[in-house]
């Protein structure tokens, strides 16, 4: 119950201790509020056609099934993030874009194409969709170049993926003056500079990110979302994003869901989801 409620407070808080709930009760109490929103709903917060869209999704791993018919749209250059309870399937809703998991029925749709069946290189090659780790996928013995290179294993031409490092290079100085260094001498906040430029190497249209901000210092996060609402803003790229960090996450996306025992509890505007009084007492510390 401490680590718990240390937890909560580090994570969902930011410093900000209100009425303290362990995780255990905010899985309840979410639970208790949640319900189903409707796809109308999901449509109309998502801009124009969606760029990317779930359709009534179940998915899970093996025989579990931990999503139980979501729907998501985001439209091009829009950004969404998903919050919500330990164990909500926040993740899983990434993993199950980019291939990861067991689809037993549902859609995932890229620009209207049915992409439910490929694989994630597929998805990544063909489909624009890239997916950017969780946390230390960095390989620390590579130099910063090596690890940004590795972003293009799937390019045929070897050429290609050399012309977009040096424009990632020329774009992000602070990678650029430690390219020949080991990747394992980089600040928190620069590897994770190196692993969303990585995923940069493919040109990706859509980023699906798994918790930006975890285990960075605030200045550390202040650039990650920099970067990510540049990526947004100037090159027009669509963000679907998990993030512990409630505030931070809605804070910066377009559109906020919250996710409750795997299935879509409250669709908002990411900033009127920070207003909601739910929201703000079960997952941003009262
Ligand atoms: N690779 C996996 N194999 C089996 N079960 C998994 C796997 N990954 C996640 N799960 C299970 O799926 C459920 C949802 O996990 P998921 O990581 O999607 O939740 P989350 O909402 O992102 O949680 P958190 O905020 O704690 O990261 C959990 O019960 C988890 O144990």
């Amino acid at each position: 119950m401490a680590d718990e409620r240390k937890d909560l407070a580090g994570g969902y808080g930011e410093g900000t201790v209100g009425t303290i709930l362990s995780a255990g009760d905010v899985a309840r109490e979410a639970e208790a509020i949640a319900r189903t929103v409707p796809r109308e709903e999901i449509l109309a917060l998502a801009k124009g056609e969606p760029l990317l869209a779930i359709d009534a999704l179940h998915a899970g791993y093996g025989a579990m099934e931990i999503l139980h018919g979501i729907d998501l749209a985001v439209g091009k250059g829009q950004s969404l993030c998903l919050v919500g309870p330990n164990g909500a399937g926040k993740s899983t809703v990434l993993h199950s874009i980019f291939g990861f998991t067991k689809i037993s029925a549902g859609r995932i749709l890229a620009a209207g194409r049915d992409v439910t069946r490929l694989s994630p290189s597929e998805k990544l090659r063909s489909a624009g969709i890239a997916y950017i780790l969780q946390d230390n996928s960095v390989f620390p013995d590579m130099t910063v170049e090596e690890n940004l290179l590795m972003g293009g294993y799937l390019l045929a031409d070897n050429g290609k993926a050399h012309e977009a490092a040096e424009r990632i290079f020329s774009h992000y100085g602070r990678l650029a003056k430690r390219r020949r260094e080991r990747a394992g001498v980089l600040s928190g906040g620069e590897r994770r500079l190196l692993e969303i430029s990585r995923a940069l190497i493919m040109e990706p249209q859509v980023l699906l990110v798994d918790e930006p901000s975890i285990g960075l210092e605030p200045r550390m996060i202040d650039m990650v979302f920099d970067i990510l609402r540049e990526l947004q803003q100037e090159q027009g790229k669509t963000i679907l994003m998990v993030e512990q960090n409630a505030r931070r996450g809605l804070d910066f996306a377009d559109i906020g869901y919250v996710l409750v025992a795997g299935r879509v509890a409250l669709a908002g505007e990411g900033a009127g989801l920070l207003e909601n009084p739910d929201v703000g007492r079960l997952f941003l510390g009262g």
